[in-house]
């Protein structure tokens, strides 16, 4: 199993970035260029995850998610987020019902 440290890794290593020269890194250079870029990447990878998917090419699809993953968590950490911060939303929503939820939500 790939233990869950690879996502606190990456994100080490995109902290640092943040002081690093554009011309250096990928990261740095869509730091540099600030938080449209960042959302124009994750834009562009969800649009190449759902050809991904209607291609049926397994390979393809997981490069694609993991494109996206990636540039959404360059997206967190321009926030100041980290993956431990979705980790936890989503042990929080473990073991609710997606319907539950949502007609707990629309009871009131
Ligand atoms: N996981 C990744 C990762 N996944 C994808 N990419 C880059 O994301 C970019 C965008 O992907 P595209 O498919 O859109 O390719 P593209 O057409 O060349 O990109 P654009 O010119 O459109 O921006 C590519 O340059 C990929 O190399 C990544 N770049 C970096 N990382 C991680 O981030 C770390 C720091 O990277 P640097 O900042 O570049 O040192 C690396 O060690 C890796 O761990």
């Amino acid at each position: 199993m790939i233990p869950a440290e690879v996502l606190y890794s990456i994100a080490d290593t995109l902290e640092a970035r943040k002081s690093a020269a554009p011309s250096s890194s990928y990261v740095a250079s869509l730091f540099n260029k600030g938080e449209d870029a960042i959302l124009k990447k994750v834009a562009e990878e969800a649009a190449e995850t759902l050809m991904a998917s209607k291609d049926g090419d397994k390979l393809h699809l997981v490069r694609e998610v993991a494109d996206l993953w990636f540039h959404s968590m360059v997206l967190l950490a321009f926030h100041g987020l980290r993956p431990e911060d979705v980790l936890a939303e989503l042990k929080r929503r473990e073991g609710i019902s997606g319907h539950d939820e949502k007609a707990s939500r629309t009871a009131s």
